[in-house]
């Protein structure tokens, strides 16, 4: 087993002290991950889940320090704290009437620190610092001049801690906004109001390093990335709509005219779509198949996800046959393609608005790191809340493994009936029957194996907003289907050696896909599963080891290598003539290498040293010696 070793430095990894919360005097309790000896920082962690880079000045032992009890706190009549002198959060009646437009100061309570939340808040929001106190010990051993002005700024805060925003008040704290910790139990505490001038010192100053600190990078070419990408996805899905009805769909074509507005809007192809969501949804909660456990989130707590999704796509079959046995004409998903894909666009597009407006209201521990930046675009399309549910119904988990994965094999299947009817054959032709069957097997193995998508970056670290519930609801069932689409009126002859290597090559990639993407997940559930014990590993500051031998060891993404050979031997049948049956296969390279940098960043945030070290030892990030 490999392993890491710290150099000689005062805290060593692992260490519990007391880190200083930057551009202010608070002290949290943190957690030492690792040293960099040439920046001479060290990286800690705080409570809840927040890294950070702090020089050792700001590191005290734990020793030095007592936690103010909550009791003492609430004992403190407003009226004391009145008495006090001029602090940044001091609570005079006189503000309390100016406290509109102005800016709370973040509750930190229990060690956490404060991390970020838009605060629009329509009620009465009372928050409170509550920071450590250093003992008088402590307070003597600190000689530095500029450590006691700090002593004595912390003690302000200390004794003016309670801010009151009425509903009036708008919090609005740009760049960064921070997060106002609700105080529900502190029910003995009058509402107070801070003095303005001094609040928006304050929160100017940690606005400033929540920017600095707290703000993960922003992907998809940040926030002009995301107006260009809510533009483009719905238009390059109308186009390739377009494209594959045309005689010759050259991708240099020219696209045909746009079709007239009342064309593309359908009620009966909503009312499909929305009959067709709703039984998924169902399906989703009748209390059948396991209750599975997620990852532990930023708070520690783990949700349960209904995961019944091969029962799901099995009855999905049993009433579609039934419905085609009553003489159902399932042709119509291929003469109304467009509407349904309109149809879904929009239902797409209220979903995003709602859960865009109800994160707003969510508290922050249930925002995702990444769709927070403050930008109402960036943050739309990123999307905010981890995990947005509806009492246990999981909207994100729902949307991603149901309506559109199933809804693709539909489609699929109907694209089959279409061929059949439009070339007037008696059964589906061999390239339309593999196609078929591959992306199947695709989909009820996610489906058999639903409990994994739990430990993917989807599910773990991806707010749900515009991007995800597009990608589910429309760009998987309306663009992964283009290959059958396209056999319908596109036949493609192929031979019995050309079949057999094809079939050979889809199984060699569901291979590599589905003992890679099981490793991983057995490890991640069970790190001391005898049946993983001959695996190699590397230790990281969290707890959590890396798989650096098996199928981990080879490349860093084995599964994303399995996942795109099956995509290469999905287009194989559909022949050279045109580039849109393979538009999947492009497409999905740049998906997946944005993907592997995507985590290789966020890995490395988390891991550090580690997350290196493994790199070093596995070189290759997808193909082996290639990429
Ligand atoms: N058909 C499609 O459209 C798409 C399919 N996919 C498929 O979905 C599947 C999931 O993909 P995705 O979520 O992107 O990524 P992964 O399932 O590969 O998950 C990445 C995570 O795995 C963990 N990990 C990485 N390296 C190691 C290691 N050496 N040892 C242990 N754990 C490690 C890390 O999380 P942590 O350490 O926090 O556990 C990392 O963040 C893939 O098979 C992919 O091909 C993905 C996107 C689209
Ligand atoms: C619109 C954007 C450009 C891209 C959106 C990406 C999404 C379509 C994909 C992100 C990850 C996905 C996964 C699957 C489907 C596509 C999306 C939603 C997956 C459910 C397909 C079936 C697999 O077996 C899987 C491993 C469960 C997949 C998980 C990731």
């Amino acid at each position: 087993m490999l392993s890491m070793k710290m150099p000689t430095v005062k805290y060593q990894r692992g260490d519990t002290v007391m880190g200083r919360w930057p551009g202010s005097s608070l002290y949290y309790e943190v957690k030492v991950l690792r040293f960099d000896a040439k920046s001479q920082l060290y990286t800690v962690i705080y409570k809840d889940g927040t890294e950070l880079e702090l020089k050792e000045q700001d590191i005290k032992s734990a020793a030095g320090f007592q936690t103010r009890s909550r009791s003492r706190s609430r004992s403190r009549s407003p009226g004391r704290r009145r008495s006090r002198s001029r602090s940044p959060a001091r609570t005079t009646r006189r503000s309390s009437s100016r406290t509109a437009a102005v800016v709370a100061a973040a509750a930190i309570t229990d060690s956490v620190p404060p991390s970020r939340r838009d605060t629009k808040l329509k009620d009465t929001l009372e928050v409170r610092l509550s920071p450590l106190q250093q003992t008088k010990a402590a307070e003597n051993n600190s000689n530095n001049k500029h450590e006691k002005k700090e002593e004595k700024q912390k003690e302000e805060n200390n004794m003016a801690n309670k801010v009151n925003e009425t509903s009036e008040a708008k919090v609005e704290a740009e760049p960064a906004r921070y997060n106002l910790r609700r105080r529900k139990d502190d029910g003995g505490a009058k509402p107070a109001a801070a003095e303005p001038e001094q609040q928006e010192e304050v929160a100017a100053k940690m606005a400033a390093t929540l920017t600095a600190t707290l703000s993960t990078p922003l992907d998809f070419g940040g926030k002009l990335g995301a107006y260009f990408w809510l533009l483009f996805l719905p238009a390059w899905v109308l186009f390739l709509v377009l494209q594959v009805n045309l005689e010759d769909p050259s991708l240099t074509n020219f696209p045909p005219p746009l079709p007239p507005l009342e064309a593309l809007l359908d009620v009966q192809a909503f009312g499909f779509v929305i009959l067709w969501i709703l039984f998924q949804a169902v399906l989703y909660i009748l209390p059948v198949g396991k209750l599975s456990e997620g990852m532990p989130l930023r708070s520690g707590e783990r949700l349960k996800y209904r995961t019944n999704g091969f029962f799901a796509i099995v009855v999905s079959a049993v009433a579609v046959a039934a419905a085609v046995y009553q003489g159902v004409d399932l042709t119509y998903i291929h003469s109304h393609f467009l509407q349904l894909a309109v149809a879904s666009f929009l239902i797409s597009v209220l979903l995003s608005v709602y859960l865009y407006v109800r994160s707003r209201y969510t508290s922050p521990e249930q925002l995702a790191l990444g769709g927070n930046s403050g930008n109402v675009v960036y943050d739309f399309f990123k999307g905010r809340e981890l995990n947005p549910r509806i009492k246990d119904f999981d909207l994100k988990f729902f949307c991603e493994m149901r309506p559109g994965l199933i809804g693709w094999c539909l489609i699929n299947f109907a694209m089959a009936l279409a061929e059949m009817k439009k070339q007037g054959l008696d059964a589906p032709s061999n390239p339309m029957i593999l196609v078929n069957l591959f992306q199947l097997l695709y989909v009820v193995d996610g489906l058999w194996n639903e409990e994994a998508i739990l430990t993917t970056m989807d599910l773990m670290h991806d707010g749900f907003g515009f991007m995800l519930a597009f990608g589910d609801l429309v760009w998987v069932p309306f663009t992964y289907t283009m290959q059958s689409y396209y056999l319908v009126s596109h036949p493609n002859p192929l031979s019995l050696p050309a079949l057999t290597a094809i079939v050979i090559l889809k199984l060699v990639g569901f291979y590599i896909f589905r003992k890679s993407n099981s490793e991983k997940n057995a490890f991640r559930r069970n790190p001391s599963d005898p049946k993983l014990s001959y695996l190699k590993t590397i230790p990281t500051a969290t707890g959590k080891s890396l798989l650096v031998s098996g199928w981990w060891g080879v490349v860093r993404h084995p599964n994303y290598l399995g996942d795109l050979i099956m995509a290469l031997a999905w287009s194989l049948p559909c022949g050279f003539s045109h580039l849109l049956p393979w538009y999947y296969m492009i497409y999905f390279i740049i998906l997946l290498v944005h993907r592997d940098s995507r985590d290789m960043s966020e890995c490395r945030r988390k891991y550090g040293s580690a997350w290196d070290e493994y790199c070093r030892t596995v070189r290759y990030r997808i193909i082996p010696r290639v990429y």
